[in-house]
């Protein structure tokens, strides 16, 4: 079944992983690699979960000179991952060459990964977006700039909070990705995120994929807690 749950797989080592996927013995999961398990295990553990079937999100979240950034991408593009990113701060020429990597990259007869950009991190509140980072505006207004400099750019959609999505499918349309972190269950620690909302919450809203880590990596039966999404998805646990 293609869920559209991303489940964030933030361990320190392939074991941790290949522990943690024991509980979805006959699943084909969505699974991202992002900064902490990439940098400990590289390349082998993208090839070992696309052997195991699953679809990849590989988190880097690119933020460098357009040149540096191509070049990277192009790389990472004979992985065959479904999804990289990049934060859209970078702006849009870094953008732009992040997908000029891409299609460098991409094999031919393959199809290339989308690409999205990180907006604001669901980290940032509105009050340390305009204390500590001095931006001057909402955090609506300024996740919704960087969306628009994202589709202009070409890029295939956003990380945003679940709140942000139905200004940026109205700005940028339908058919442009908005993949959401911060996804809690109503009982759960928020632990760092600031920007948060339920399951249930994030597809009223309309988002395209929900990336949820700890939420079921760090449950005690994580084969429950993903039953409990799906459940929760569907509107079917709540009130
Ligand atoms: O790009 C991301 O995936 C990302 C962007 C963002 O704004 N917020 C955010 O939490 N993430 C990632 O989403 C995951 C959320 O994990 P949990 O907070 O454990 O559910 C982590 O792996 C983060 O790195």
């Amino acid at each position: 079944m293609n869920d559209p749950f991303i489940v964030a797989l933030d361990f320190p080592t392939g074991e941790d992983v290949k522990a943690f996927l024991r509980s979805f013995p006959h699943e084909s999961l969505f699974v991202k690699v992002g900064m902490e398990l990439y940098y400990q295990e590289g390349p082998e553990i993208i090839h070992y979960l696309k052997g195991q079937g699953h679809r990849i999100f590989l988190d880097l979240k690119l933020h460098d000179i357009p040149n540096t950034v191509k070049r990277a991408m192009k790389g990472l593009a004979r992985f065959g991952v479904d999804i990289v990113n990049v934060h859209a701060a970078g702006g849009t020429r870094m953008m732009e060459a992040a997908l000029e990597g891409l299609e460098a990259g991409t094999p031919s007869g393959a199809r290339r990964p989308y690409c999205i950009a990180v907006t604001q991190l669901t980290s940032t509140s509105e009050q340390m977006l305009h204390r500590e980072l001095w931006i001057d505006r909402t955090m609506e207004e300024t996740v919704l700039h960087y969306a628009t400099l994202a589709k202009q750019s070409g890029l295939d959609g956003v990380v945003c909070s679940a709140k942000e999505v139905p200004l940026i499918r109205k700005q940028c349309g339908e058919a442009f990705l908005t993949v959401t972190p911060g996804v809690r269950f109503a009982d759960d620690e928020k632990n760092d995120q600031v920007r948060v909302v339920t399951p249930y919450e994030a597809r009223k809203l309309g988002a395209s994929f929900i990336v949820i880590g700890r939420s079921i990596t760090r449950a005690e039966n994580p084969a429950a807690a993903y039953e409990r999404l799906r459940r929760e998805w569907k509107g079917e646990e709540n009130e």
